[in-house]
């Protein structure tokens, strides 16, 4: 199941460089790592902001929920889900 996911960071000014170092660099591992494995399908960065417009390919619900838990910078994003489903008028006869 294909899900449009948008999330936008947003670090406590207060955090101490090295901490919010640390959780981007781990963060950064675990997205590609999700890469690697097919799930997280497509990242783009929102030009002009601490954001990204992604694309996740789960099971259900609850697995993108666990999955967006996993991520090191949960706690610090807002974020948006839509689910998708095949567009009628799409020439693609799989989920691209
Ligand atoms: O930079 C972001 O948009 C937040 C998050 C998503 C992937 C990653 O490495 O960090």
């Amino acid at each position: 199941m294909l899900f449009h996911v948008e999330m936008t960071v947003r670090l406590p000014h207060d955090m101490p460089p090295a901490q919010a170092e640390q959780l981007k660099a781990r963060e950064k591992e675990i997205a590609q790592g999700l890469q690697r494995d097919g799930v997280w399908r497509h990242l783009w960065r929102i030009a002009g902001r601490y954001a990204n417009v992604s694309i996740f390919d789960v099971a259900d619900v609850a697995s993108l929920h666990d999955t967006l838990l996993t991520l090191p910078l949960f706690p610090y994003m807002d974020i948006q889900v839509r689910p998708l489903c095949r567009h009628g008028s799409s020439i693609h006869g799989d989920d691209r």
